[in-house]
């Protein structure tokens, strides 16, 4: 569904992500590891299509360069890392945003019985049908974090692209975004790529991995048989060991 071959791209002309090549099939969900500043974001910015790229970007068959951008937002959804709002739409109003791609210009206007539908199924999916009245400038981070996803989700894409989502979560929406993620794979023409940082929760996300070192892919592999020692080696600590240790706290 979703595929790169020799992918570089960057910022003023300098590459940041370099000859990366992955493939994620239907129902599949691909997670990005690596270290701060290794080229993460920056990837999955030139997968939504918001940055130039050499190389190949395959959505669903076709060349991301050709498509238009509204064919595009119907197809892919990236959320990003949280960032301020800064205008104060209510929940609702947040959520339906999503459906912009789908409609007729004119957003509040032109919304229908099946954006509304839509809007309302995406925002029960993330528990937060509760807050469709509150303003989002009034939300704590994690409210507000899954007010994102339900947009997200209100997109109907194929393909969702997750900058770091559980940012802001208490664990129990941490476990719930993941299995969440993982229900709306499975429907039928679908797949997720995620940005993660908690290898734990990566590993439960994902059934292939991406480990990214300085722009390159220094590990491309199926989740079940991921090597933690490949992380070790990046990120220059005994990581299996630190989990370990962590692990035996709780016996
Ligand atoms: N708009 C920009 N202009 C120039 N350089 C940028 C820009 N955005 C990011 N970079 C640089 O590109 C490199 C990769 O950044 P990126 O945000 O993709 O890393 P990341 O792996 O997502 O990091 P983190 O884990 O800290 O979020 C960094 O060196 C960063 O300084």
């Amino acid at each position: 569904m979703l595929q790169t071959e020799h992918l570089s791209c960057g910022y003023g002309g300098g590459h940041v992500v370099k000859n990366i090549s992955f493939r994620v099939e239907e129902g599949s969900r691909l997670c990005i590891i690596g270290p701060n500043g290794c080229g993460k974001t920056t990837l999955l910015r030139a997968l939504a299509g918001l940055l130039p790229a050499e190389g190949l970007i395959r959505i669903c068959g076709e060349s991301l360069n050709k498509m238009s951008r509204r064919k595009l937002a119907c197809q892919v959804a990236l959320m990003s890392q949280l960032t301020s709002v800064s205008f104060s739409y209510s929940v609702y109003e947040t959520v339906l945003m999503g459906r912009y791609a789908h409609q007729k210009p004119g957003l509040l206007a032109s919304q229908s019985e099946e954006d509304r539908r839509i809007v309302r199924e995406s925002m029960k999916r993330t528990g937060i049908l509760a807050l469709k009245d509150r303003p989002v400038t009034e939300l704590s981070g994690g409210q507000l974090q899954r007010v994102f996803l339900a947009r997200t989700f209100a997109q109907e894409p194929k393909i969702i692209l997750l900058d770091e989502p559980t940012n802001h979560l208490d664990l129990k929406y941490q476990v719930e975004l993941v299995e969440n993620l993982k229900e709306w794979t499975k429907q039928g023409g679908r797949c997720a790529v995620g940005v993660f940082h908690d290898i734990n929760l990566a590993l439960s996300f994902a059934d292939t991995v991406l480990l990214m070192d300085h722009g390159a892919a220094y590990a491309y592999e199926r989740a079940e048989q991921f090597d933690l020692s490949l992380v070790s080696e990046i990120y220059r600590m005994d990581v299996q060991n630190y989990m370990q240790n962590t692990l035996k706290k709780w016996e």
